[in-house]
């Protein structure tokens, strides 16, 4: 029987089969970051010993930057302690790192990637669950524990039980103006924020195809969102373009030796899923999440569920939901008021969601109850961002750009959506609380994003850009 791409991949890398079904599984990348590192370095301190292959490991703090003023001292004692510890102990162990501020820096998946560090069949680990994104490039990455930080820096190996294989598919093309955030949001509502546990799973298909590499990226970093391990996709001529030329991507004949390596990245015809799922893309439109968890989605023309069927703890917390959002079953989303738009993290915060925002928006005017975050996931895209004039269009229709972190999308960092109020956000999780105490969040793409900026309520962004 043939192997799916994953086995592929995991089989490469296990340098040792353990009774019960764990095995040791070896690194070849490990991203840190400042918020799941501190004690897994102190843990190495403890024992006297230092990173093992710092060559192989990669840092950048995000979670609790400022996203302005970021050339200033950052003002905030706790979060200025922690990124100082980072950085000592990146310099102690002979870790690279991207400094707050420096030509590199970024949030964790999106510099990953952009520096050329994520390549086809690697496994990538990073102490942060939307290690996932990665994947994108057909490679196995997946979020660890702080012990299991430690672990990898010891050792470059991790102990880990192999997940089930799941694969969906989805066909056909996708329709105008939908984006893949939509797509991965479809997906969750139809499996649920559980239908995933315990699998590893492939997106294929003809609209997964069809995706850029940014696009794979948001993708594959939802997969998480409904409970899977990881998400991973078979590299093609896309990724390979994508790749090629990156900073610390294979160079001249040794790129040409590893694209025909990374070509036996596939599934085979015969590999069998222990899950599989089929959608056809064309049933897909523009997403919008109405409750609390990534699962909670509908298209934006819809109405809330009634939660019919559901019964015991189910219901509560559908209901309790609600009841957090301040919404009904019944209610159309479209027509809903609007306080906060936030565009970027490590879902949607590269360089073509810039420009598909400041695309549409071009030539229009931000709704002026709305404010607007608009947060690059990179130094690298806010440069792009400039260099192409996207700023431009952005500040003429009256929004302005930040400076580069996880900003928003966790309230662990200066920029909290106050409570009560709503914000469409391109984040991934809609967790009570997630942007800040009380803070309700509605999860959409970044069209969806700037119908809702320039109109100031829910809207569909096929009606307000005649897309
Ligand atoms: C802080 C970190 C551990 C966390 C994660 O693992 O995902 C964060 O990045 C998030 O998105 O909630
Ligand atoms: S941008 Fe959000 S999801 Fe991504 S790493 Fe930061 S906090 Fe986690």
């Amino acid at each position: 029987m043939g192997k799916t791409l994953f086995d592929k991949v995991w089989d490469a890398h296990v340098v040792r089969q353990l009774d019960g079904g764990r095995s040791v599984l070896y690194i070849d990348r490990h991203y840190i970051h400042e918020v799941t590192s501190p004690v897994a370095f102190l843990g190495l301190k403890n024992r006297g010993i230092k990173v093992a292959r710092p060559q192989q490991t990669t840092g950048t703090p995000d979670h609790n930057v400022p996203t302005l003023n970021q050339d200033r001292p950052v003002a905030e004692e706790q979060s200025r302690k922690q990124l100082e510890s980072f950085s000592r102990n990146c310099e102690e162990n002979g870790v690279e790192y991207f400094k707050l501020g420096s030509p590199g820096h970024g949030v964790v998946h999106i510099v990953g990637p952009e520096q050329g560090i994520t390549q086809p069949g690697m496994t990538i680990v990073c102490g942060d669950s939307h290690t996932s994104t990665h994947g994108a490039f057909g490679a196995v990455a997946f979020g660890i524990g702080t012990s299991e930080v430690e672990m990898v820096f010891a050792s470059q190996c991790i102990l880990q039980p192999k997940p089930k294989t799941m694969r969906i598919t989805v066909n056909g093309k996708r329709g105008k103006g939908v984006t893949a955030k939509d797509i991965v949001l479809y997906i969750i509502s139809k499996i649920s924020a559980s239908g995933g546990t315990g699998h590893f799973i492939e997106f294929a298909g003809e609209a997964i195809r069809d995706l850029s590499m940014e696009e794979r990226m948001t993708v594959c970093n939802m997969s998480i969102e409904c409970g899977a391990r990881g998400g991973i996709i078979a590299p093609d001529q896309t990724t390979f373009d994508y790749v090629k030329g990156r900073n610390r991507a294979p160079q001249g004949a040794d790129f040409d030796k590893a694209v025909a390596a990374w070509k036996e990245l596939y599934s085979d015809q015969d590999a069998h899923f222990d899950t599989e799922y089929a959608f056809d893309a064309a049933d897909i439109e523009p997403m919008i999440t109405y409750g609390t968890n990534p699962g909670m989605g509908m298209g934006i023309t819809g109405t809330i569920p009634s939660g019919e069927g559901l019964s015991g703890s189910d219901k509560v917390s559908f209901d309790k939901s609600l009841n957090y959002m301040g919404f009904h079953s019944g209610e159309k989303m479209l027509g809903k008021k609007v306080d906060y738009v936030f565009l970027g993290s490590c879902t949607n915060g590269r360089i073509e969601d810039f420009r598909q925002f400041a695309n549409a928006v071009k030539g229009r005017k931000k709704a002026p109850n709305v404010t607007a975050w608009l947060v690059p996931g990179s130094k690298m895209v806010e440069a792009q961002a400039k260099a192409e004039g996207l700023e431009t269009i952005l500040n003429e229709a009256g929004f302005e750009l930040r400076q580069p972190g996880c900003s928003a999308c966790l309230a662990m960092n200066a920029d909290k959506i106050p409570s009560g109020m709503y914000s469409v956000s391109t984040s991934n999780r809609n967790f009570e609380g997630r942007q800040g105490p009380g803070a309700r969040t509605m999860l959409a793409g970044p069209l969806v994003a700037a119908a809702a900026a320039v109109t100031g309520v829910i809207s569909d962004p096929r009606e307000v850009f005649n897309l």
